[in-house]
C-alpha cells in the first residue's frame, strides 16, 4: 500500500474486446475480398479487376497495420501531488520554443506561448525558456522584450489565483465570473488591471513592424540593424535573467536565440533550430530535461511539467521521451478541414503506447538530454573513459564549454539546479549557434535532431526507439498543450504534403524501421507501428487509382464490381462498406464528436490522400532519386483561433474549402474532371443496357458518383468564385492528364 502511494504513475489498459473483435472482422472481410479477387482473376480478368485487386490488397495491408497499432491500447495516469515527497530535488527543465517567420507566425502568438510556459506550476528557479527565431526578426525580439514587463505581473498573478489557462489571449477572452469563483473585489481589480496591461502589450506588438520599432529601443535592437534574414551572425540575448537561480525568483530565465544563417550553409529548418537550442541551453543551463513546443502550442495545463515528471522520474528506460498528443483550440465547428486529429490521436497514441511508446510528434515533448545526445539506455559509466578530447570534438563539436556540458549530461548526475548568472555565457552560446559549428561533427547524423526528413520529429523519435529507449504518452485532462490547426485548403493541404514527404523520406532512408528491426533494437510490432505512419503517402497513389477505377469502367465498359447475380460477392462488398463506416462513425461518436465531423473527416481523408499525399509521394520520390531537395514550408497560424478559444459559432464561410494556384490541387481536380466526363459519356449507356450482365453497371455508376460526393468541394470549386473557385491555371493543368487518361480509356476499347 505504502509503495503504491509513492508511485508517480499508473498504467491503465484501454483495449476493449468489442473493438478488437470489430478490428478483426473488418480485416477478415478485407482478406476475403482479396481472396475472391484472386480466385476469380481468370473468370473476370481485365485491367479493372487487377487494379482493384492491387488497391484492395493495399487497404487490407494497411488495416492489418491498424489492427497491430490499436491492439494494446494503454495510457498513463499521473499523480503530481506525490512528487511532493521529492519536491526539493525536482530536476531543472529547459523549455524550447521555435518560431520561423513573423508574418506566418505573428509574434503575439509566440509571446502567448512563452508566457504560458513562464507561468507553469513548477519552481521558477528550475526553468529556463529559450526562443529560437529563424526569422531573425527584430519584431519578434522586440515583442519578447516588451512582454517581460507584463510577465512580471502575469506569472505571480497566475500562481496566486491558480489561473487555469496561462496564455493571456485565451484567459482574457472570457470574463472571470465564468472561469473562477474567487470573484473577490480585489481579484477583479487585479484582473482588470492585468487585462488592460495585456491589451496594451498586444497593441504594441501588433503595431510594431520592422521599420517602425520605437526609437528608444535602438540600443537593444542594434544587432538587428542591416541584417538579412538569411544572412546574419548568431544573436543570443538574455531577455530576463533570474538572478536568484534555483533559489526562486520572480520568473524563469528567458533567452532569445537567432542562430547564424549564411546563404551557402545548410540550416536544416526546424531540426537545425532545435539542435542550436540544445547546444545553447547546454552551455547556459544544461538541464537534464528539455521540453519543446512549436510557437503556437501554449501550455494549457499549468501542471504539465509536474505531470511530465511523474513519467520521467523513475525507471528511465521506459521514458526516453514523453509525448503529449497534439491538440488544438479555437476549432471550427465539426472540423471542416479534418485536421483536429482527435480520433486519430485518441486511438493511435494509446495503441502505440502499448508497443513501447508513441512516436515523437515535434511539439509537446519532453526529452532526456542524454537521449538526444545519442546515449543508449543504461549507459551509466561505460564509455566516457574511452573517449579522447579529439573524439569528443568529432561528436559534439569544438566548444570546450559544450563538450563539458555534454559529458556531464551524458555521464554525470542529473542537473537539478540552474545557474543564476547566464549572461556570462553568451559568447560560448554564440559560438555553438554558428552556422559552421556542426561541420564534421555528428550533429544531425548521430546526435541531436536528425536531418534528412522534413518530419524530423518522427525520424528522431525512431532513432531513440531504435537504440532501445521507450517513450511514454502524456494524455491529460485538460489537455497539456493546445495549438493552432491550419484552416483553408492551401494551408491544410501544404501541411499534409510536407508530412507525407517527410514520412516517405524516412521510409526510404537508411534509418527505415524495416532495417532497424533487423539491425537495431526496434521490435517487430514497433516496426509495424511505424510503418502505418510511414507508408501513409503511398495511399495517395492507391487512392487515385481507386478513384479512377469506376470512371475507367464506365468509359471502357468493363467492371470491377459484382453483377446482380453474384450475390455472395455483393453481400461481401456491402457488408464491408457498411461495417467499416459504422466502425469509424462509432469511433467519432465515442470521442464526443458529431456525425458531421465524422463525414468531414472521411471526406478530407480522401481529399488529403488524393492531393497532398500524392504530391508528397512524388516530391519524396524526386528527393530519393536525387533530382530535387525537399523544403519545410511553415504553416500559417491563424490569429482568429488564438483569440476565442471556445468560439464554435463560426460563420459558414470559415469552414468553406478554399483554393489557390498551387499544384497540390491538380490531382483532385483531374479526378473530378474524369469522373464527371465518365458519367456523362458512360452513364447513358448503362441505363440503356442495364439489363445486360456485362460491362459497367449500376455499381460502377454509383461509385463514380460517390467519388464526386467525397470530392464535393472540388466539384463546387469548378464553378466557385474567388478563393472558393479552382483557379483556371489549375483546371488547365488538371485537364491535361484527365484528357490523356480518357484518351487511353477510349482507345483501349
Ligand atoms: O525553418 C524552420 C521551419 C519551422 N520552424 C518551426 O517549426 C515549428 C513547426 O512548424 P509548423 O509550420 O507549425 O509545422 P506543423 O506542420 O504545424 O508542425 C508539425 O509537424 C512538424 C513536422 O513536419 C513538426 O516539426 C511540428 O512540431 C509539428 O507540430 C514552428 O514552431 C516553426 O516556427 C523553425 O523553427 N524553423
Ligand atoms: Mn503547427
Amino acid at each position: 500500500m505504502a509503495a503504491d502511494q509513492c508511485r508517480l504513475h499508473e498504467r491503465v489498459p484501454l483495449s476493449k474486446p468489442l473493438q478488437r473483435l470489430s478490428d478483426l472482422l473488418i480485416l477478415f472481410l478485407l482478406l476475403s475480398l482479396v481472396a475472391y479477387r484472386v480466385a476469380s482473376l481468370r473468370s473476370h480478368g481485365g485491367h479493372a479487376w487487377f487494379v482493384a485487386l492491387v488497391c484492395e490488397s493495399w487497404f487490407a495491408f494497411v488495416w492489418l497495420l491498424n489492427v497491430n497499432a490499436k491492439w494494446n491500447r494503454v495510457t498513463y495516469k499521473t499523480f503530481p501531488p506525490r512528487l511532493s515527497n521529492i519536491r526539493t530535488s525536482l530536476p531543472a527543465v529547459d523549455l524550447f520554443v521555435t518560431t520561423a517567420d513573423p508574418e506566418l507566425e505573428p509574434p503575439i502568438i509566440t509571446v502567448n506561448t512563452v508566457l504560458s510556459l513562464l507561468a507553469v506550476d513548477y519552481p521558477v528557479g528550475k526553468l529556463a525558456c529559450y526562443v529560437s527565431d529563424d526569422g531573425g526578426s527584430p519584431v519578434t525580439f522586440y515583442s519578447l522584450l516588451q512582454s517581460v514587463k507584463f510577465a512580471k505581473l502575469w506569472v505571480p498573478f497566475c500562481k496566486k489565483y491558480n489561473v487555469r489557462v496561462r496564455a493571456p489571449s485565451v484567459y482574457f477572452s472570457t470574463h472571470p465570473a465564468e472561469s473562477t469563483d474567487t470573484a473577490s473585489s480585489h481579484f477583479i481589480q487585479q484582473w482588470t488591471h492585468l487585462k488592460n496591461e495585456y491589451e496594451e502589450l498586444q497593441r504594441r506588438i501588433e503595431s510594431a513592424n520592422e521599420d517602425q520599432i520605437p526609437h528608444h529601443m535602438s540600443h537593444e535592437l542594434k544587432d538587428f540593424l542591416n541584417i538579412e534574414r538569411r544572412n546574419h551572425p548568431s544573436i543570443v540575448k538574455v531577455i530576463w535573467e533570474n538572478k536568484e537561480g534555483s533559489e526562486g525568483g520572480l520568473m524563469p530565465h528567458l533567452i532569445y536565440v537567432a542562430r547564424e544563417k549564411r546563404p551557402k550553409h545548410p540550416h536544416h529548418y526546424k531540426a537545425g533550430a532545435l539542435n542550436v537550442l540544445t547546444r545553447v541551453s547546454g552551455v547556459m543551463t544544461n538541464a537534464a530535461f528539455m521540453l519543446n513546443v512549436d510557437c503556437d502550442m501554449f501550455a494549457n495545463n499549468p501542471e504539465v511539467i509536474l505531470h511530465g515528471m511523474c513519467l520521467l522520474l523513475g525507471d528511465e528506460t521506459s521514458s526516453g521521451f514523453v509525448q503529449a498528443p497534439q491538440e488544438f483550440h479555437g476549432a471550427l465547428r465539426d472540423d471542416p478541414f479534418g485536421n483536429q486529429l482527435v480520433v486519430l490521436q485518441k486511438q493511435f497514441m494509446p495503441g502505440l503506447q502499448g508497443i513501447r511508446g508513441p512516436f515523437y510528434a515535434g511539439t509537446g515533448c519532453f526529452h532526456r538530454r542524454k537521449v538526444i545526445y545519442g546515449s543508449p539506455p543504461n549507459n551509466n559509466n561505460k564509455n566516457k573513459a574511452n573517449l579522447s578530447r579529439e573524439e569528443l570534438e568529432m561528436v559534439f563539436g569544438n566548444s570546450t564549454e559544450f563538450i563539458e556540458s555534454a559529458v556531464e549530461a551524458t555521464w554525470g548526475k542529473c542537473n537539478n539546479d540552474l545557474p543564476s548568472n547566464i549572461s556570462g555565457r553568451i559568447e560560448a552560446a554564440k559560438k555553438v549557434a554558428s552556422s559552421t559549428y556542426e561541420f564534421n561533427t555528428s550533429w544531425g547524423k548521430e546526435i541531436g535532431l536528425l536531418y534528412g526528413s522534413v518530419t524530423e520529429d518522427v525520424l528522431t523519435g525512431l532513432r531513440c526507439h531504435s537504440i532501445g529507449w521507450r517513450s511514454a504518452l502524456l494524455m491529460l485532462e485538460p489537455p497539456a498543450f493546445l495549438g493552432n490547426a491550419p484552416t483553408g485548403g492551401p494551408a491544410s493541404l501544404s501541411q499534409q504534403k510536407r508530412w507525407a514527404t517527410g514520412l516517405l523520406e524516412i521510409f526510404a532512408s537508411k534509418r527505415s524501421p524495416v532495417l532497424a528491426v533487423i539491425t537495431k533494437e526496434l521490435t517487430f510490432r514497433q516496426c509495424l507501428g511505424y510503418l502505418l505512419l510511414l507508408v501513409w503517402p503511398v495511399r495517395g497513389v492507391v487512392e487515385v487509382c481507386y478513384a479512377l477505377l469506376p470512371a475507367y469502367c464506365l468509359l471502357t465498359s468493363s467492371s470491377f464490381l459484382p453483377k446482380a447475380s453474384e450475390l455472395g460477392f455483393l453481400a461481401l462488398l456491402l457488408a464491408l462498406f457498411v461495417i467499416y463506416n459504422a466502425y469509424t462513425l462509432a469511433e467519432y461518436l465515442q470521442c464526443g464528436l458529431s456525425i458531421r465531423a465524422w463525414w468531414n473527416n472521411q471526406r478530407m481523408l480522401k481529399i488529403y490522400s488524393l492531393n497532398a499525399w500524392l504530391l508528397g509521394f512524388f516530391s519524396a520520390l524526386l528527393k530519393i532519386l536525387g533530382i530535387s531537395d525537399t523544403i519545410f514550408e511553415v504553416t500559417r497560424k491563424d490569429q482568429r483561433n488564438n483569440d476565442d478559444s471556445n468560439d464554435t459559432t463560426n460563420t459558414a464561410d470559415d469552414g468553406r474549402f478554399t483554393f489557390d494556384s498551387s499544384l497540390v490541387f491538380v490531382p483532385g481536380t483531374a479526378v473530378v474532371l474524369v469522373n464527371v466526363s465518365a458519367l456523362v459519356l458512360g452513364g447513358r449507356q448503362i441505363i440503356v443496357g442495364a439489363m445486360e450482365e456485362k460491362g459497367a453497371g449500376v455499381g460502377e455508376l454509383a461509385c463514380s458518383v460517390l467519388v464526386l460526393v467525397y470530392l464535393w468541394p472540388f466539384v463546387k470549386g469548378l464553378v466557385g468564385k474567388g478563393s472558393y473557385g479552382i483557379p483556371w491555371a489549375v483546371i488547365c493543368k488538371a485537364a491535361v492528364p484527365a484528357c490523356f487518361f480518357m484518351h487511353l480509356c477510349i482507345n483501349s476499347v
